[in-house]
């Protein structure tokens, strides 16, 4: 259906529009073959089994995540196979492998993409940088994506918890004429919540924005800065710490999430009011220039290329392990985990 967001008009599909029913009716002849059981592997290949569908997982034996998928209830030989045999079977190849991981994987899974199957992916990188990837699908298949806007931990919580995390879809190629059911319905049987409409391009340009932006990069940066100056003034790391993270998770956000900013903006203290509403313009035009600099790096390949030529190293586990340790051992995230173990909850 069409829907107005504010005053622009887009495609989308709910799930009133699309029931799982249909969706089920859509893809009653076809295995689908996830590959990868990493992060969205697992959230994606239970929300489609316990929704009904016909799923197998495809996984490198012998890996810490092929003992995960067995843990989780797929059967080796049954439900659970290498992943050259999942590829041969599955009428359907969900590309959940990580992107660098698609890349060396491409060959392999391009001889069993005979005509008629669908190729499935959940982010628009592969085939948009293809001269990068190589990934150049061949024209007798669909070439699909349904992209969870979030971790795939949430798309199964969320699921489990009866709700759904929203997702865009595309097709990049209709070589059937079936594209569009089946993306549609693969949307619906993974769990999103509504889905709208993008394209490859889009869908990766805004992903990778996003992930460097205020979900994580520029967020994480945003709070560095404001509890390093706190901390130099003399708060200590409690005062820091709930002042800058663990009220903004436990308290503001989930009501940001129910109502809005602009109902958080009408419902504090009319001293935080005058003050947020003074303050947000100044740093939005502090971090503007700088979310314009990271859109130019997406846009010219260079994010793309950064995190091809990072992930493909043979020290990247080693080298990815020293950044991490830097944030895990970091006085803020180290108060983080004391203030997370004091959460009455965790009692
Ligand atoms: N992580 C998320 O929540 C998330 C959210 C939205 C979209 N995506 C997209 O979904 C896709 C999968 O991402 P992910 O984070 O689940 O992946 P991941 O990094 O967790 O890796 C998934 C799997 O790939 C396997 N793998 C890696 N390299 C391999 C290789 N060379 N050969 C065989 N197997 C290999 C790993 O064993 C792992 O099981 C990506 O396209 C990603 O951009 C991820
Ligand atoms: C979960 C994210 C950050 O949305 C995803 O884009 C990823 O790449 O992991
Ligand atoms: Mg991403
Ligand atoms: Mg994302």
């Amino acid at each position: 259906m069409k829907l107005k967001f504010g005053s622009v008009e887009e495609n989308v599909v709910t799930r009133e529009e699309f029931p799982l029913e249909k969706a089920r009716e859509v893809l009653k002849d076809e295995v689908i073959a996830v590959l990868g059981y990493g992060v969205q592997g697992p959230g994606q290949a239970l929300n489609l089994k316990d929704n009904g569908f016909n799923v197998i997982v495809g996984q490198r034996k012998g890996s810490k995540t092929w003992d995960k998928a067995v843990s989780d209830g797929w059967v080796p030989g049954k439900t659970l196979f290498e992943l050259e045999e999942a590829c041969e079977k599955g009428t359907i190849l969900q590309f959940l492998l990580s992107d660098a991981g698609q890349i060396s994987a491409w060959p392999m899974v391009k001889k069993h993409l005979t005509p008629g199957k669908a190729l499935y992916f959940s982010h628009g990188f592969g085939v948009t940088y293809k001269e990068k990837t190589g990934i150049i699908p061949p024209p007798d298949v669909d070439v699909i994506l349904v992209a969870p806007k979030g971790s795939g931990t949430s798309l199964r919580r969320m699921f489990v918890e009866g709700r759904g995390l929203n997702s865009s879809y595309a097709i990049f190629q209709d070589g059937t004429g079936k594209a569009k059911d089946r993306v549609i319905a693969l949307g619906i049987g993974v769990g999103s919540g509504y889905l709208f409409e993008t394209d490859f391009y889009r869908e990766v340009t805004s992903d990778l924005t996003g992930e460097r932006g205020t979900l994580m990069g520029a967020i994480q940066g945003i709070f560095a800065a404001q509890y390093e100056v706190l901390r130099a003034n003399g708060h200590t790391p409690s005062e820091a710490f709930n002042e800058t993270v663990e009220e903004l998770t436990q308290s503001l956000m989930p009501l940001v999430a129910e109502n809005g900013m602009d109902w958080m903006y009408a419902n504090c203290s009319t001293t935080a009011q005058r003050g947020a509403l003074d303050w947000w313009k100044p740093f939005r035009d502090a971090t503007k220039p700088v979310f314009e600099k990271l859109y130019e790096s997406v846009k010219t390949g260079q994010e793309a290329q950064k995190s091809i030529d990072s992930n493909s190293k043979d020290d990247y586990r080693e080298k990815l392990e020293v950044e991490l340790k830097e944030l895990r051992d970091s006085e803020m995230w180290q108060a983080g985990a004391t203030v997370r173990k004091l959460r009455p909850e965790n009692n």
